[in-house]
């Protein structure tokens, strides 16, 4: 066990900032010390409510592996913050941040949470079911070991926010906005706000000048366009099921499948609902798997189906991207970031490939040398359009808004 951790009282580090990302299958957590934004720690349960959930910790330089085979959201919270605590005196820590997926129109910035905000939260459930309660779970669990400092919800739909309507509605009668809500809302806006704002640094640009295609490939997947600093348009939707071709989600589908399966099967609407969510996406689709690892080596050694999902995964994308540069008008760039964009240089070569009409051609070399270490443009210096590979750090980018937060005057 590596010695416990006790920057305050050194004044090395005097803001640590927990943030907790539980998502659907996994949890991640960060502390990370505020200004400077060192991480300080990093953690990692994955494969929850499989037999291979594992646990990963990397404190100071030491690193804790656990094996907790079926372990559920609840029990690996739980462990995740125990393990912590072992290695990081938690009185340090000054502030949570929390990674939430929906806040609907109701929340657009960082918000302190309180238990009305949590039921709020949970009441948009509905609106991403495989998020938003996993996200409660993580909030309820670190208030209750970390109670009496502030908590703060960073939302995945607040960079959309402000897209234009021609974007953001739906073309079906407008009362369903006005009572229902239904609406385009867009997801992993703090990915796409971050790697966007790297990329105009990369291109030596002004953020706020910049007009840029960015897409965050991890399980879940979504491009947008973004344009003089803000989102203007992007894949996902109302919830975060409509768009690109995802690990275990359909992305667009006909709107008459429903009934159309509904009929066909007799399955509720409740269970389709779960299995595009579920087990549809490169899961469904190549019946082996969600994770685009296996894929890679399964089609490289003939499984067919295997080479169908990453076929149909990049033709989709392409043309994703393709029908982006439409709400941009003129495009400086495409970034790839997420697990995905950031590893697999055989999917964005698929992609780039399918955007010759943009005038855009990898340089090969550099397209395999670029991955999580290295950032950089994947493109021959001086071309038309140019691509890049960018990390995506939302840890980094929820501690700089919970900061602002609790000390605005910074
Ligand atoms: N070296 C790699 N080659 C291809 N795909 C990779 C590689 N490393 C990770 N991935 C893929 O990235 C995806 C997970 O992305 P990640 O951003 O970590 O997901 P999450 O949405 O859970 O944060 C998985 O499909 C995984 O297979
Ligand atoms: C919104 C979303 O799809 O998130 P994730 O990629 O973490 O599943
Ligand atoms: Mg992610």
């Amino acid at each position: 066990m590596a010695q416990q951790i006790h920057y305050g009282s050194s004044g090395v580090f005097t803001s640590m900032i927990l943030i907790i990302n539980s998502g659907s299958s996994s949890i991640k957590m960060a502390v990370i010390d505020m200004p400077s934004e060192s991480l300080l720690a990093e953690g990692m349960a994955e494969r929850l409510g499989e037999p291979g959930t594992s646990l990963s910790w990397h404190v100071a330089g030491d690193t804790e592996r656990l094996s907790l085979p079926g372990a559920d959201h609840h029990v690996a919270m739980e462990q995740m913050l125990a393990s912590l605590f072992g290695r990081i005196d938690k009185t340090n820590i000054l502030a949570v941040g929390h990674r939430v997926v929906h806040g609907a129109e109701r929340f657009i910035a960082p918000t302190p949470l309180n238990d009305a905000v949590i039921a709020e939260i949970e009441a948009l459930s509905h609106l991403a079911p495989l998020h938003n309660p996993a996200n409660v779970l993580g909030i309820r669990a670190a208030r209750e070991h970390l109670p009496g400092i502030a908590h703060v919800a960073v939302f995945d739909t607040a960079f959309h926010h402000a897209m234009p309507r021609r974007a953001s509605l739906y073309a079906v009668p407008y009362h369903w906005y006005i009572e229902y809500g239904v609406r385009r809302y867009g997801f992993h806006g703090t990915s796409h706000h971050y790697v966007a704002r790297e990329a105009a640094s990369l291109l030596g640009r002004e953020f706020a000048d910049c007009r840029l295609l960015t897409a965050h490939l991890g399980n879940g997947c979504s491009a947008a366009a973004i344009a003089d600093g803000v989102s203007v348009d992007t894949t996902m939707g109302m919830t975060p099921l409509e768009g690109l071709v995802m690990g275990t989600r359909s992305g667009d589908v006909d709107p008459g499948l429903h009934d159309f399966i509904a009929r066909a099967s007799g399955k509720s609407l409740a269970e389709i609902t779960d299995v595009l969510n579920r087990q549809s996406g490169l899961l469904g689709l190549s019946g082996r798997s969600n994770d685009m690892r296996t894929l890679l080596e399964a089609a490289e050694a003939g499984d067919e189906m295997a080479a169908l999902a990453v076929d149909i995964f990049c033709y989709r994308l392409a043309k994703s991207l393709a029908g982006l540069a439409v709400a941009l008008g003129r495009v400086d760039a495409i970034v790839f970031t997420g697990g995905i964009g950031e590893h697999a240089s055989e999917i964005r070569a698929k992609t780039v490939q399918q955007l010759t009409m943009f005038g855009v051609a990898l340089d090969t070399e550099r397209n395999e040398l670029h991955g999580r270490q290295s950032n950089g443009f994947i493109t021959m210096s001086g071309a038309t359009l140019p691509v890049l590979v960018i990390a995506t750090n939302e840890e980094a980018m929820i501690a700089r808004y919970v900061y602002g937060v609790i000390c605005p005057e910074e």
